[in-house]
C-alpha cells in the first residue's frame, strides 16, 4: 500500500511514516536499512551521533532505488553548534553519506546551556540556500527555542522531531508545533523498551481491529498528525510497522491511548530545557 504524505511548510513532502536507524551499526545497519527500503520505507532517519551515516549511504546505494525516491534525514550534534562548526558538520555528513544533498537536516538538541543553537539554525538556513540540504528543521525544541530561532532568522523549521509515545503524548508540544505550522515527528514512537503493548487501551484496540499492538500505536501516531519513525532490525516487524493505513481508530480509541500519558513518561528524562547532548 502506498504511504500517504505530509506537506511541509516549505512545500516539500514527507512520508507519513519513516524509519529510525539508531542504534543500527555496521553490516546489521546496511542489511536492516536495505530491508526497510524493500519493505517500502522512503524516509531514513540518522544523525552524526548515531555513527551510522556511512551505512545509511551504503544502504541507499545497495537498494538500487533512484536517489530522488528516498529521503535521508540527519542531525547536527550539540558540539557542532557554532556557525562554522555547523556548516562543517553538514559537509561531514554529506561526505560520510556519500550524497550530494541531504533531504532533511535537523538541529539535534537545543543544548540551552551552550546557547548556540541559533547559530546552528542560521547555518542550516544558509546551507538550504546553497542547495546542500533541501528541508531544515529541529529536534527536541521547546516553544521558547522555536520562537527564538524564528525571531532571529524569520525562518520557521519545517519539522520538530520530539519524544512522543503513549506514555508521553506531548499534547502541549504538538499544539506548539501546529500553531507555528511545524510538522511534528515522533522519536521512540513505540515507546522503545517501555512499549505499552499490554495496556488495555492498546490491546483492546488491537483486538477490535485485528492488528498488533505496535500497529495500533503507530496508527495512533498517524491520527495525531505526527510522523513516527519506528526502528526495527527485524524485516517482519518493519513490514508490520508500515502496514497501518488499512484501518482507522475511533476518536475514543485515540483518546484512550493519549490518556496513558504520565508526567514522568519521558524515557530517559530528556527535557529539552535541561538535557545536554553533545
Ligand atoms: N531526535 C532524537 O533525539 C531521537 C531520535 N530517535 C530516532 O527515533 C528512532 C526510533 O526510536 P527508538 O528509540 O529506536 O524507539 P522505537 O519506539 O522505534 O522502538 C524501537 C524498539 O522497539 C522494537 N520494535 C520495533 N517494532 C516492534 C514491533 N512491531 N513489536 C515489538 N517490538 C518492536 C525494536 O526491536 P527490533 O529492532 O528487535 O525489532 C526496538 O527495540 C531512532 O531509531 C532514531 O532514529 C530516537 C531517540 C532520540
Ligand atoms: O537517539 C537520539 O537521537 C538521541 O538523541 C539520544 O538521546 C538517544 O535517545 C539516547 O541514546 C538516549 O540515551
Amino acid at each position: 500500500m502506498a504511504i500517504p504524505t505530509r506537506t511541509l511548510n516549505d512545500g516539500s513532502t514527507l512520508p507519513a511514516i519513516g524509519f529510525g536507524t539508531y542504534p543500527l551499526k555496521d553490516d546489521e545497519a546496511v542489511s536492516g536499512i536495505v530491508s526497510a527500503i524493500e519493505a517500502g520505507y522512503r524516509l531514513l532517519d540518522t544523525a552524526v551521533n548515531y555513527g551510522n551515516e556511512q551505512e545509511v549511504g551504503e544502504a541507499v546505494r545497495v537498494s538500487g532505488l533512484p536517489r530522488e525516491e528516498l529521503l535521508v534525514a540527519s542531525k547536527i550534534p550539540g558540539r557542532h553548534h557554532g556557525y562554522d562548526d555547523a556548516i562543517a558538520s553538514v559537509h561531514g555528513s554529506l561526505e560520510r553519506l556519500g550524497l550530494d544533498y541531504i533531504d532533511l537536516h535537523l538541529v539535534h538538541w537545543p543544548n540551552p546551556s551552550v546557547d548556540k543553537y541559533a547559530e546552528a539554525w542560521r547555518a542550516l538556513v544558509d546551507l538550504r540556500e546553497q542547495g546542500l540540504v533541501r528541508t531544515i528543521g529541529v529536534s527536541n525544541f521547546a516553544a521558547a527555542h522555536l520562537d527564538r530561532i524564528i525571531g532571529e532568522t524569520g525562518v520557521t523549521p519545517a519539522v520538530n522531531q520530539i519524544e512522543l509515545h503513549p506514555y508521553f503524548p506531548q499534547v502541549d508540544m504538538r499544539a506548539v508545533n501546529a500553531e507555528r505550522g511545524i510538522q511534528t515527528e515522533s522519536w521512540s514512537p513505540l515507546g522503545k523498551r517501555q512499549a505499552p503493548f499490554a495496556e488495555p487501551a492498546v490491546a483492546d484496540a488491537a483486538a477490535a481491529h485485528g492488528v498488533t499492538p505496535g500497529q495500533v500505536i503507530l496508527r495512533w501516531q498517524v491520527q495525531l498528525g505526527s510522523v513516527p519513525i519506528p526502528k526495527s532490525a527485524t524485516p517482519e516487524r518493519q513490514r508490520a510497522n508500515l502496514d497501518v493505513f488499512g484501518f482507522e481508530l475511533s476518536d475514543d480509541e485515540v483518546a484512550a491511548i493519549t490518556a496513558l500519558g504520565r508526567s514522568d513518561g519521558r524515557l530517559f528524562g530528556g527535557d529539552p530545557d535541561t538535557h545536554e547532548e553533545m
